[in-house]
């Protein structure tokens, strides 16, 4: 059985824990019966012992295949991954959407994507991510009584992502904790008049309107400045032709969306002027989580 799940990117500038879209990167697990369990591990995070000895995966895996197995068997896990951990591309969604996946799915049991989408939930409690994991393409999301509340919207091909991944990392959790506790009405305006021009301008495709659109004023400069690195790259991006750039998740990676046309011309500029950061184009992912049996 192979389960596989989209790379993300939250917030889109206003949006914070909001808005949230797929793209196509992608980690993968290969799961087969075996006499005994065990682990391999390709890609990113390869070389970290933590996802050997205490793998995130297995763990949540195991909360459900307890409660679903009738039979209980051991499985060798094989991951491959390309989504790297704590640069703001969703690799901890990945994981909960494919861990609670393939415990169903190893069961044969069916699990509806809204129903995984809830479950998800309980592991990181905002829904930005985990939405466009399981969905794929454009998402607005909210909570309401611990059930994900979402709009979904496929993204057209006419538009491509440009990824900008620094060599360092920056954690979610320790991200959160550098926003401030309150917020003036101005700034709580700006972003609601932001966040929903944003989203009206992915539903309508007035890819014109990103630029204004994908202002903020709630966390992307008080994270921002724990790598002053990254103004001049959102800058570099925005000069060059995006449509908008904005911190992805919690960062560290900045994220733009360009006209394909303009993609080679932008990622250039940005090798060009950052070159010890990994910068590639990428398409959009409009299937979220896919399991092959
Ligand atoms: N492939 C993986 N296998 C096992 N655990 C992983 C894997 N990828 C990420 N994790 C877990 O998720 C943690 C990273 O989560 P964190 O929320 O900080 O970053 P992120 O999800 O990449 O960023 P963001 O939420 O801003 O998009 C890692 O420290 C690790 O515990
Ligand atoms: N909305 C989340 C995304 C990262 O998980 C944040 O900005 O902290």
């Amino acid at each position: 059985m192979k389960i596989s799940v989209p790379a993300t990117s939250a917030n889109l500038g206003p949006g914070f824990d909001s808005l949230g879209l797929a793209i196509a990167m992608k980690n993968q697990v290969i799961i087969r019966p075996s006499k005994f369990h065990s682990v391999s591990l390709k890609g990113e995070g390869a070389n970290n012992p933590a996802l050997k000895d205490n793998n995130m995966f297995i763990s949540i895996f195991n909360d459900f295949y307890h409660n679903l197995a009738v039979k209980k068997r051991h499985y060798r896990f094989e991951f491959y991954n390309e989504i790297p951990l704590s640069r703001g591309l969703g690799s901890s969604s990945a994981v909960i959407v494919s861990a609670i996946a393939s415990a169903y799915a190893i069961e044969g049991i069916k699990l509806e994507k809204s129903k995984l989408l809830n479950l998800a939930l309980a592991y990181e409690n905002h829904p930005d991510n985990i939405t466009p994991a399981v969905m794929g393409g454009f998402n607005v999301a909210t909570v309401q009584e611990n059930e994900v509340k979402f709009i979904n919207k496929s993204i057209p091909n006419i538009l491509r992502a440009v990824v900008v991944i620094p060599n360092r990392p920056i954690s979610t959790q320790l991200s959160r904790k550098s926003l401030p506790f309150k917020y003036s009405k101005e700034d709580a305006v700006f972003n609601i008049s932001h966040s929903s021009l944003l989203t009206a301008a992915f539903m309508s495709e007035d890819w014109r309107m990103l630029r204004t659109a994908s202002l903020d004023k709630v966390h992307q400069k008080y994270r921002m400045k724990q790598m002053p690195e990254l103004f001049d790259v959102q800058k570099t991006s925005l000069r060059s032709g995006s449509l908008m750039s904005t911190l992805s998740g919690s960062g560290s990676t900045l994220f733009s969306i360009c006209f394909s046309e303009d993609a080679k011309k932008i990622e250039k500029a940005l090798k060009t002027k950052f070159p010890h950061f990994k910068v590639f184009t990428c398409d959009f992912d409009n299937s979220g989580v896919r399991i092959e049996i």
